[in-house]
């Protein structure tokens, strides 16, 4: 199956679809993370807060896939931000991936208290110029921190990873990421440990119309809102149900509908108060 891809506002190309890897640990996580790219991913996202770098430049050595064929993703934790930390984060993270660059560098929470997210950003700048990271972004970036970025370094980020699903749709934040040639990412697409979208009647119903399972129905919505999914799964035969939603198309209404479930985030991940260092 080929996985469509994006071009980004720097002119490499992103996978329109990638495998999440939170809490795939161990010689278990090596194993489904070779197995999701042998069974077609391409795109792996990771961080160094979720300590399994290693077990995701394992998976990828695993595999029968050639590194130059994969997009890897890694995530600057809130204790690097500031500029010297941040340069030896991602050269601590490269050594814990066992890579000499990643596809894309985001810094993971913008810490708007700590106040550092600029200079933080400077440092992805030099670490893109250095070529330790192909591309650079942010994740959990509001508009007011995404244009003081662009207003302060005239650099704007690639991408930007943020909780979206049907319960969380962002169409305010996606049409400023339209309007900047920002490329939205979805963290927790499947609403996660936190919802179960796979029974709510809505999403039932257009699954049903297209002869597929509820949560490709929801990773096909997120593909036609022109954001990136990131679903996590563990098990062979969930990753490649996640994976087949290249082969139909939800109708506008369909779109609309999912996206009326609007009801909040799933926990408190509120960019302008969540912290995680
Ligand atoms: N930047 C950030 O701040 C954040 C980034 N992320 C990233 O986003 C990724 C995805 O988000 P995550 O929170 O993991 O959760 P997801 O929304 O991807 O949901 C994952 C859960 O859904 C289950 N699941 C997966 N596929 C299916 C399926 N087809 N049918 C039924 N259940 C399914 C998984 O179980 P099983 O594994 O058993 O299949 C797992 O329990 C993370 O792994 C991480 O890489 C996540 C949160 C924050
Ligand atoms: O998965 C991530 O990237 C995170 O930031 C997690 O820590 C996330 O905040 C989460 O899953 C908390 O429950």
């Amino acid at each position: 199956m080929t996985i469509p891809s994006h071009t980004l506002n720097d002119g490499t190309t992103i996978p329109a679809i990638g495998l999440g890897t939170y809490n795939l640990l161990g010689s278990e996580g090596d194993a489904s993370i070779s197995r999701a790219i042998d069974s077609g991913y391409r795109l792996l996202d990771t961080a160094l807060n979720y300590k399994n770098e290693g077990d995701v430049g394992e998976g990828i050595r695993a595999s029968s896939v050639s590194r130059d064929e994969l997009f890897v993703t890694t995530k600057l934790p809130g204790r690097h931000h500031g500029y010297d930390s941040a340069i030896a984060s991602l050269e601590e993270s490269l050594g814990n991936l066992g890579l000499d660059h990643v596809e894309l560098y985001l810094i993971h929470w913008p810490l708007p208290k700590v106040d550092k997210y600029v200079d933080t950003w400077r440092a992805l700048i030099e670490l893109r110029e250095r070529g330790l990271t192909r591309s650079i972004g942010v994740s959990n970036f509001t508009p007011t921190q995404l244009q003081r970025l662009i207003d302060e370094t005239g650099v704007t980020p690639a991408v930007n990873q943020v909780e979206l699903h049907p319960n969380f749709p962002q169409g305010e934040l996606r049409e400023f990421h339209a309007a900047h040639g920002i490329r939205t990412q979805s963290w927790s697409p499947l609403g996660s440990r936190h919802a179960d979208f796979t029974t709510v009647p809505t999403i039932v119903d257009v699954a049903a119309a297209h002869g597929v399972t509820p949560s490709q129905a929801v990773l096909r919505w997120h593909i036609q809102l022109g954001s990136v999914p990131i679903p996590r799964s563990g098990d062979a035969g969930r990753q490649r149900e996640n994976l087949d939603v290249f082969g139909f198309e939800l109708t506008d209404a369909e779109i609309t509908a999912i996206s009326a479930l609007e009801s909040g985030r799933l926990w408190d991940g509120d960019p302008d108060t969540h912290e995680e260092f």
